[in-house]
């Protein structure tokens, strides 16, 4: 009965686990176009297909409202997240997108979105292949239609126009366990804001902890420690995706960014992504950079509070700066932006700077997930060089 859709589909399945004699890389060989099925799978009959065009205001409102009351929540059902329409057309509108790829479903009478799937494309390494994969998110489905089997439908639609464009691998996260993760993350919390976050049942008061207690123990500098570290720039891009690159090389799973990509993904935009360079004074040159994204989450019941503000770790890359005075750089900016927490994955070298910085673990787990690519062992989170929004 256990995962009845994914043990049809082709990746790495529980059984196969540790069965060495099984190739890695993958798992179907990729099919002439011509025998990909041409027309949309059938939704069951009161519903219909729809691509949204994230531009448009109007439907990137629809998506937003969607996902604002119907995506994915934390363990205890106290918080939802709340992407902002500036961030999902950030996150839906890389170079070289494909809007095919975002996809929506409607109440064929009242034209209500009910559910949405998105797929990007990405060139990403595995090891010492670079593959084109697309980056699967925002599966959501209305709390109304859960267990009407939609989301298989639309993984198996998404998946589908994916082929259409010859790309046969994919990945994506989830917080569920699935036939079978590639690396299974722990998420840590950086608290910024404690007063707010034990108000909203974010945090806990620890046994001996009192209020005056925790906020003296998680208090931050007003300014930050690095001589030359400022706000990335479109003139730093090749000195970014330079440096990127080669710090991504050491990772057994990582994209692949050129610098069209690094300007997409890296340029600070207000409310979506942050970053800021380190210049060093004599040189000139850039050698470090950090970048965390807004992702706010809408606290569920509360009376003092809607919003819970949080930034999460992206990027970042030392190679003159050690990356605990970078990321204790970070969170001195995120609280001057007044940020109530840092999320960050044990993902890259993450773990150095976790517990020294007075990261508290989450309760939870980030699977990652490979499709249609079968690794031969499971990665280590250090091992990985992936951060999904
Ligand atoms: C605090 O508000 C929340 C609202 C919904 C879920 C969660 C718990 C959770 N599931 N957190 C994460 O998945 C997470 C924790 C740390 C860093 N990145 C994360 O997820 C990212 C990457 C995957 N897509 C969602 C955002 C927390």
């Amino acid at each position: 009965k256990q995962h009845k859709f994914w043990e049809t589909q082709p990746v790495g399945q529980f059984k196969d686990v540790g069965n060495s004699s099984l190739p890695e890389g993958p798992i179907e060989l990729p099919k002439p176009l011509s025998e990909v099925k041409q027309e949309p799978y059938n939704l069951p009959n009161l519903y219909e297909w729809t691509v949204c065009d994230m531009e448009s205001d109007e439907i990137c409102n629809e998506v937003y409202v969607l996902l604002t009351n119907n995506y994915v929540e934390d363990d205890d059902n106290l918080f939802r997240f709340n992407y902002s329409k500036e961030f999902l057309r950030w996150a839906l509108h890389p170079p070289g997108y494909f809007q095919s790829w975002h996809i929506g479903v409607r109440v064929k009478s009242s034209k209500k979105l009910v559910a949405f799937i998105t797929g990007i494309s990405v060139k990403m390494r595995v090891r010492d292949e670079v593959v084109k994969m697309a980056e699967v998110n925002f599966l959501c489905v209305h709390k109304k239609l859960r267990s009407k089997r939609l989301a298989p439908v639309m993984i198996k639609e998404v998946t589908r126009r994916i082929h259409l464009e010859n790309i046969w691998q994919a990945a994506y996260t989830a917080g569920v366990l699935l036939p079978t993760p590639v690396t299974t993350c722990q998420y840590w919390h950086r608290t910024l804001n404690p007063k707010k976050l034990i108000d909203v049942g974010f945090s806990r008061l620890g046994d001996r902890m009192t209020m005056s207690r925790a906020i003296k123990l998680y208090k931050l500098p007003n300014s930050t420690s690095t001589p030359g570290l400022r706000k990335m720039e479109l003139r730093d891009v090749p000195a970014v995706t330079r440096l990127l690159k080669n710090y991504l090389s050491q990772f057994i799973v990582a994209p692949d960014f050129d610098d069209i990509e690094v300007e997409h993904w890296l340029l600070p935009q207000e409310n979506v992504v942050d970053s800021y360079v380190v210049e060093s004074e004599d040189t000139r040159e850039i050698t470090d950079f950090i970048s965390f994204y807004t992702l706010p989450s809408s606290i569920l019941n509360n009376q003092n509070h809607s919003i819970l503000k949080a930034a999460y770790s992206f990027y970042n890359v030392s190679t003159r700066i050690p990356l605990l005075q970078l990321m204790n750089d970070a969170l001195i900016i995120a609280k001057q932006k007044d940020f109530d927490v840092f999320n960050a994955l044990d993902v890259m070298e993450n773990e150095c700077f976790l517990k020294e910085l007075k990261f508290g673990q989450g309760d939870g787990q980030l699977y990652y997930y490979l499709y249609n690519y079968r690794l031969s062992n499971a990665l280590k989170p250090s091992e990985l060089g992936l951060v999904l929004l």
